[in-house]
């Protein structure tokens, strides 16, 4: 048969995870294999998740345009009891992806002998499959069809997760461990800068067990990287031998971001102007990524930090999810009206973050260190002041101001409930985000060009992706 034949049989199924920040990347790169080699087609297996309702519509604004990429939709299912929650968000994603094993296997022999009814050889070349949705591993093996690992956040973490999370489940981290080596840090990693999840011995540890013991099962691990941010980090995981190859293809960067019932046209407009009245570099902007949100009291130090420094600021700002209270009404007494009264700031429950980033306006970044908001910040060239609050965003925060020098710290190990951040511990690093001459400014406009590199032609991403485009079709 020509080249050209085997290649136009060449189809891919991707299964992204839900999650805003999880699909942000998942889309940008089924689009990018696609504008790489157009005899690709990607089937999309789109999961509807109880938490994130919007992912459906998110997915078909971003792909449904696509030619070369078809979406199906996975049947709805019953989540996994709420008390399932309470053990770790880990956990109850982990069986969520279990009990969709059924339904993606059923599509899968769908596709084959809809799509192929006549072919003995395998079109399918691959599963591309999110790190939460291993339990897909064996359904690909079933039929014959390798997975590749889509890793949403970066080797430093995916590092830990394989290192570390080889103890025995009852064996969790513990106050009486000392400061780990990770493989591919420089420095020793305090068990404070370590996800929520490696703490809980009956729900995020074993979920994050679980999923590290089969990321090695799969034929490659794609990371939503860059080797000059990481290299050092894949070499170390490499020289186990024992690693399938990892691909860094980023930063992929979603330029039209997602959606959000939280963001009509008319405040997406309003924000935009906001920023283009305002000087160039004047402005913060507080984020948390998808889901993060503070209480009362943190909500107000935040405030009477953004007075007391005098910095404008633009604020997305939720309510927390579970106490269901308005976060406006923590805010301290004749805050707003000082605010509008001023021209001080401007307060949104969603921002179009990556338009936000990239506006003159914008002078730094206070954020949770999500992998995704990290990539915009160094893409964009905007300073982040560290926030983590959950997920890995200890570790990405530890990595960004101790490892790498491309933020300042704020915090580097808030957790829910512990002490609250003052409002003039705020104040002092909003200060020092905002000062120019600092040194963590000049790296992050050194990165930004890295980056940016990465992706060109001959970019390091560049060339890792036709890498891993071979591989997916048997080139090497
Ligand atoms: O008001 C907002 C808030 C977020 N975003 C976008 O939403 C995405 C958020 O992604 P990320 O920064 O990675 O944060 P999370 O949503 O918290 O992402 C989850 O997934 C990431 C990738 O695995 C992990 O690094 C995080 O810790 C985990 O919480 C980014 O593209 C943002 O630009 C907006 O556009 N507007």
């Amino acid at each position: 048969m020509a080249e050209t034949e085997i290649q136009k049989k060449t189809e891919l199924i991707f299964i992204p995870a839900p999650g805003t920040g999880h699909l942000t990347s998942a889309l940008e790169f089924a689009q990018l294999l696609i504008k790489r080699n157009n005899n690709l087609s990607i089937t999309v297996l789109c999961i509807k998740f109880p938490f994130t309702p919007f992912s459906d519509s998110y997915i078909k604004s971003v792909l449904a345009s696509q030619p070369h990429i078809q979406l199906i939709d996975l049947p709805e299912v019953e989540p996994p009891p709420q008390e399932e929650l309470l053990k770790s968000v880990e956990y109850y994603i982990l069986n969520f992806m279990e009990s969709l094993v059924p339904h993606v296997k059923a599509t899968i022999h769908n596709i084959l002998s809809s799509s192929y009814p006549n072919s003995d050889s395998k079109p399918v070349v691959g599963l591309v499959i999110d790190f939460f949705c291993v339990s897909f591993i064996d359904v690909g093996n079933e039929v014959g069809i390798p997975s590749y690992l889509f890793m949403t956040s970066n080797v430093g973490f995916l590092s830990l997760m394989l290192s570390h999370l080889k103890r025995q489940i009852e064996d969790v981290f513990n106050d009486s461990d000392s400061e780990l080596l990770i493989p591919g840090f420089s420095n020793l990693v305090p068990l404070s800068a370590l996800p929520d999840a490696c703490f809980s011995k009956h729900g995020g540890y074993v979920a994050y067990y679980k999923l590290a013991k089969r990321f090695r099962d799969t034929k490659g691990i794609i990371v939503n990287t860059f080797s000059e941010l990481e290299q050092h980090a894949i070499d170390a995981l490499l020289s186990d031998g024992q690693t399938p190859p990892i691909y860094a293809v980023g930063p992929l960067i979603g330029l039209k971001g997602p959606p959000s019932p939280n963001l009509d046209q008319a405040q997406h407009d309003s924000i935009l102007k906001w920023l283009d009245e305002q000087p160039p570099t004047t402005v913060v902007f507080l984020c948390f990524g998808s889901m993060g949100s503070f209480g009362p009291s943190q909500t107000r130090e935040i405030a009477v930090g953004l007075k007391l420094s005098g910095v404008k600021f633009l604020w997305a700002m939720r309510s927390q999810p579970t106490t269901g209270n308005n976060a406006e009404e923590a805010l301290p007494e004749g805050f707003l009206e000082w605010m509008e009264v001023e021209g001080k700031g401007m307060l949104c429950e969603w921002a179009p973050q990556v338009e936000v980033l990239a506006h003159k306006a914008i002078g730094g970044f206070v954020s949770h260190c999500g992998w995704n908001s990290i990539l915009e910040s160094l893409w964009l060239g905007v300073p982040i002041l560290t926030w983590p609050i959950y997920a890995e965003q200890q570790l990405n925060a530890f990595r960004m101001v101790k490892e790498w020098g491309l933020a300042m710290e704020l915090k580097l190990d808030y957790r829910r409930g512990s002490d609250l951040v003052t409002a003039e511990e705020i104040e002092k690093g909003l200060r020092q985000l905002m000062d120019k001459d600092n040194l963590v400014c000049k790296k992050v406009q050194e990165m930004k060009e890295l980056a940016r590199k990465a992706v060109l032609s001959g970019g390091s991403s560049f060339i890792s992706v036709g890498k891993l485009i071979d591989n997916m079709i048997g080139r090497n």
